[in-house]
């Protein structure tokens, strides 16, 4: 199961049933499982289905158009942003792992939003500044960023550059399974101490960034929602 930091998996199941939002869409459903198969334990790192659904409300509510994602894998919020975006939308991701990006494309393909998806194979701040050299300065409505948590303020500065004023910025894992709330003294296996130390200091840093409003949404391992002002 994806990570989650919901005290139950009981309470998680209940959100999911008492919902009425779309379900799992089936291509979903199947690169999901696909990439247990081929990943194992590493398939984790496919975003869960109640953040899935909270990100495919946002980008409607937003009406959002133009999009971004930092991290793709084999692209479970990828297909997501995809599927929640109009006809006309567009989603770029950036990812240096190409085979991963390959093994959900067939999924994509049968979603029928291939259309919607650009893949830029490279890493994630060459690819951002490429972006910004290819002019699309503050044209993105939204952004996602689930790749490497240790260079997030490195990518929170070239994406102000690129997203536009009310859009939004949205970091994956900034609570950190709750060790961010933890004390230093707390039991903890020495890499939950290195995560935990990299998720508070750049949540600090957010919390006292004035060119952004922002708020830790608990859901999935914590979403960070960033407004651009
Ligand atoms: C947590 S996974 C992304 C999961 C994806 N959002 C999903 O829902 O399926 C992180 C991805 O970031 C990529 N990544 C990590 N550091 C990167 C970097 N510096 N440049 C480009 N991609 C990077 C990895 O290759 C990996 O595929």
């Amino acid at each position: 199961m994806a990570k989650n930091i919901l005290k139950t998996p009981a309470l998680l199941q209940y959100i999911l049933e008492t919902s009425s939002y779309p379900k799992e869409h089936e291509q979903l459903k199947q690169l999901r499982e696909t990439t247990i198969q081929k990943y194992g334990k590493m398939s984790v790192m496919n975003v869960p289905l109640d953040e899935a659904q909270f990100i495919s409300m946002l980008l409607k509510i937003m009406n959002a158009n133009k999009t971004l994602e930092i991290g793709v894998f084999t692209g479970y919020s990828f297909l997501t942003t995809a599927l929640a975006l109009p006809p006309n939308g567009k989603v770029i991701g950036i990812d240096m792992d190409r085979e991963a990006y390959e093994t959900g494309l067939p999924f994509i393909q049968k979603a029928e939003v291939e259309h919607k998806i650009d893949f830029i194979h490279t890493d994630a701040f060459s690819g951002l500044n490429g972006l910004i050299d290819g002019k699309h300065e503050e044209s993105f409505d939204y952004a996602f960023v689930d790749a490497d948590k240790e260079n997030f303020t490195k990518y929170h500065e070239v994406l102000l550059k690129l997203v536009r004023k009310g859009g939004i910025i949205a970091y994956d894992n900034t609570l950190r399974s709750g060790s961010v709330a933890m004390s230093e003294d707390d039991e903890m296996d020495d890499n939950t101490k290195r995560k935990r130390k990299i998720a508070i200091e750049f949540n600090n840093y957010i919390a006292n960034d004035t060119r952004v409003e922002s708020t830790i949404v608990s859901i999935g391992d914590g979403v960070t929602l960033c407004r651009v002002l």
